[in-house]
């Protein structure tokens, strides 16, 4: 039996539309739902398998992707929004009545300084870029699977095509290390 990843993975990848500009984010609420709207396409998308991002219920991994902080814009119901964990990097704004993570920007200083977090899944459109890789596989273990179904779901990630990392995928460590690399000195600016 296979394992149950993510809905949005387990029968097939969404399939991107180049006429995708965005869209509007709506959480769970069957009352007063909170709505963000998203300008143009997302970046990044990933399957996460770390205990912070919000994943759908039954899910193994969240999907999760970046878009400017500039480009997300919380445009109704906002008052229901808290943040999850203020001492995090991601400052992921959870709706109070459901629990869905609906935007994360990332204020300090680091790397990802100005990018917001955001589950696609959400959008109300579809056209969205696929995720392309899984991050934070591991961590799955924190959420309480049994590290003997590690090989398997590695496997099953693989066969999708979203490669298993235990970080991020090379292109975003390159991307975090430079950005370290020239605030030491250790590269040039
Ligand atoms: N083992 C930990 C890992 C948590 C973690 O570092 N998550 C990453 C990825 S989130 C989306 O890719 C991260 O960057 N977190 C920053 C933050 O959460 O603020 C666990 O599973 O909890
Ligand atoms: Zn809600
Ligand atoms: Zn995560």
């Amino acid at each position: 039996m296979p394992e149950k990843l993510h809905p949005k993975i387990d029968n097939g990848l969404p399939r991107e539309s180049a006429s995708f500009a965005g869209g509007t984010l709506v959480c769970a609420c069957t009352s007063k739902p909170v709505k963000v709207k998203v300008k143009g396409q997302i970046a990044h998308n990933h399957a996460c398998g770390c205990t912070k991002c919000w994943k759908p219920d039954g899910a193994i991994f969240s999907v999760v992707a970046v878009a400017g902080t500039g480009d997300v814009t919380v445009v109704e119901n906002g008052d229901k929004l808290k943040v999850v964990d203020p001492s995090a990097l991601i400052q992921r704004h959870a709706c109070t009545g459901c629990g869905v993570h609906m935007h994360g920007p990332v204020e300090r200083d680091h790397p990802f300084k100005g990018l917001s977090f955001i589950h696609p899944e959400r959008f109300e459109e579809d056209g969205w870029s696929p995720p392309g890789f899984t991050a934070f596989v591991s961590s799955i273990i924190e959420s309480g699977v049994d590290p003997k179904r590690m090989d398997g779901i590695r496997g099953q990630l693989k066969s999708i095509g979203l490669e298993p990392y235990d970080c991020l995928n090379p292109g975003l460590m390159d991307y975090i290390a430079t950005w370290t690399a020239k605030k030491s000195g250790a590269l040039p600016e």
